[in-house]
């Protein structure tokens, strides 16, 4: 699905009314008749409402969503706030449509003073203050308003966003004047800024509405961020020949594992064999050599010459790919083998973990990385890159340049992991749930792309089938088992499952 700023938004509403062709008032309608209907949904019409307008089309889809409830028997109180004696054309409309109206409990239309009603824990708020429109942080009187409503005990429904959010880049707004919403009825896509964690204490729970967009208008539209969906990941997925053997299914080197740290080798090692390999070599101290061939005897093991840690790198020439980093270590040794490894590896590589590490601690080497590389990084890890981001916009922002930069595919992890891709464009993934938030959890998502990788998958698509396969492995395991006792181990248990899923 893609998502589109909130320019683009405006531009699609231009291309829906032309080409549909749909009157601009017509469009909201249908936006508000979706809202209601999600509303009277949720809500039965004993609850009282107070609807808060503001003077440009999110307070125009408001108003029509009022009229529309208190149509369907709903109590309703409405607040225009016109302060600079200035509404949309379609916010008129819909003032003047619901002011014709006699069954509205009360309809007041605020341009100086304002004496805030009561909102009790009975209340439902509906917040069409601001939305893809705001182009400031709230301020004055509307941010007075914001911080009472999130004060007072009622519950809060924000059409398409909460006001005071901007749905991309939130680095500079004032975080206190934004409405925190338990319910966001977004219209046709979630926005940018509902991907990142730290919004979703003002979106809550998100509802996406379709209003019915021109298809040929989003078709046309290049977007930089997708969210991954479960088709485009069955259409890139590679079936296995019948005639299939071990060495067509390709060959991994993981380089994983230091002493103590053997056990995120052998959930890299176990992922990558679940994830479709024809065969995985681990090249890994030699302290873990009994330990590995014990836990994972489909596995090839090539011990370091080191007892604990990983100190020379490997000839590459018969792997079709190489996954470094899990449990690796930082010592100076291992660093230094690592960036030879790196310099001297032909085939696809992707780098997690203490890889990571190792180039946050010598970022001059960050620009000798081979082209096409994937790297992983949790949000921390990623700081520890490229410096420390106030937030998940401007940490996404700085990934998408590194990526372009060093032509690195970079996959911020998080509840959305994110693949920024050289060409700048971004896709986001919507499977995992917070149970995978475990140690281990990225081994095997190493492991899982590592397989991919070898077996011949491109390597934005072998980032965006790992990283929605692990989800979804997650999702199986969670559904079976909760999501409390979910351990990176199980995600490997589940990953079958997951596969299947997608074939089915
Ligand atoms: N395709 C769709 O998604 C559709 C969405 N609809 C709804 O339309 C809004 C977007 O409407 P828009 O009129 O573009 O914008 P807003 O209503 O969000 O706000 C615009 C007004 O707000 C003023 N503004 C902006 N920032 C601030 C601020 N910080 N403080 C005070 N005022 C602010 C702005 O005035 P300026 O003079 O400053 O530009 C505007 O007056 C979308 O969210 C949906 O709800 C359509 O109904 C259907 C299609
Ligand atoms: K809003």
């Amino acid at each position: 699905m893609k998502i589109f700023t909130s320019a683009q938004i405006h531009e699609l509403d231009k291309y829906t009314i032309e080409h549909e062709p749909i009157e601009s008032i017509d469009l909201m309608e249908r936006a508000a008749k979706a809202i209601t209907h999600a509303i009277t949904e949720m809500w039965h019409n004993d609850t009282p409402m107070v609807v808060f307008a503001g003077p440009g089309n999110n307070g125009g889809d408001a108003l029509a969503v009022a009229r529309m409830l208190a149509e369907a028997g709903y109590s309703i109180s409405v607040y225009l706030f016109n302060i600079s004696g200035h509404l949309s054309e379609d916010c008129a409309t819909n003032k003047a449509r619901l002011t014709e109206i006699k069954k509205i409990k009360e309809f007041i239309e605020v341009t100086q003073e304002f004496d805030p009603p009561q909102l009790t824990s009975e209340t439902l708020v509906i917040d069409g203050l601001f939305g893809s429109g705001i182009n400031k942080p709230l301020a004055g009187g509307f941010s007075s308003l914001v911080k009472y409503i999130n004060a007072s005990p009622c519950k809060v429904v924000s059409i398409d966003v909460p006001s005071g959010l901007m749905t991309e880049d939130n680095t500079y707004n004032v975080r206190a004047n934004i409405i925190r919403a338990d319910v966001t009825l977004t219209l046709q896509q979630p926005k940018l800024s509902f991907l990142f964690a730290e919004n979703q204490m003002f979106t809550g729970w998100q509802k996406v509405l379709d209003i019915r967009i021109s298809s040929e208008g989003i078709e046309k539209t290049d977007a930089h961020y997708n969210i991954v969906e479960e088709r485009d990941v069955r259409c890139m997925l590679r079936g296995r020949n019948s005639f299939a053997h071990k060495g067509m299914m390709g060959n991994a080197l993981l380089i994983a594992g230091s002493y103590g740290m053997g056990g995120a080798a052998i959930l890299a090692t176990k992922a990558c064999l679940r994830a479709g390999v024809g065969k995985v070599t681990v090249h890994t101290p030699k302290s873990n050599n009994i330990i590995m061939q014990i836990s994972v005897p489909e596995a090839v093991i090539l011990p370091d010459s080191e007892e604990t840690i990983f100190s020379e790198p490997t000839d590459t020439e018969d792997y079709d790919a190489l996954g470094i980093g899990p449990g690796l270590g930082t010592s100076e040794t291992t660093a230094i083998a690592l960036i030879a490894q790196l310099r001297r590896t032909q085939c696809p590589i992707v780098a997690d973990a203490d890889a990571i590490n190792i180039l946050a601690n010598r970022r001059a080497w960050i620009q000798q990385l081979p082209k096409g590389i994937i790297l992983t990084p949790h949000p921390k890890e990623f700081d520890r890159l490229d410096g420390h981001s106030t937030d998940s916009g401007e940490r996404l922002a700085k990934a998408c340049k590194m990526a372009e930069r060093i032509g690195a595919y970079i996959i911020l992890k998080g509840r959305y992991s994110a693949l920024c891709m050289p060409d700048g464009h971004v896709a986001f993934n919507p499977t995992g749930n917070a149970g995978m938030a475990t140690a281990g959890s990225g081994d095997v998502l190493t492991g899982i792309i590592t397989a991919l990788l070898a077996r011949g998958y491109k390597q934005a698509e072998a980032c965006i089938v790992g990283m929605y396969l692990h989800g979804l492995a997650g999702d199986i395991a969670a559904e079976e088992l909760g999501m409390e006792s979910l351990t990176a181990g199980d995600l490997i248990t589940y990953l079958p499952k997951a596969f299947k899923r997608l074939n089915d």
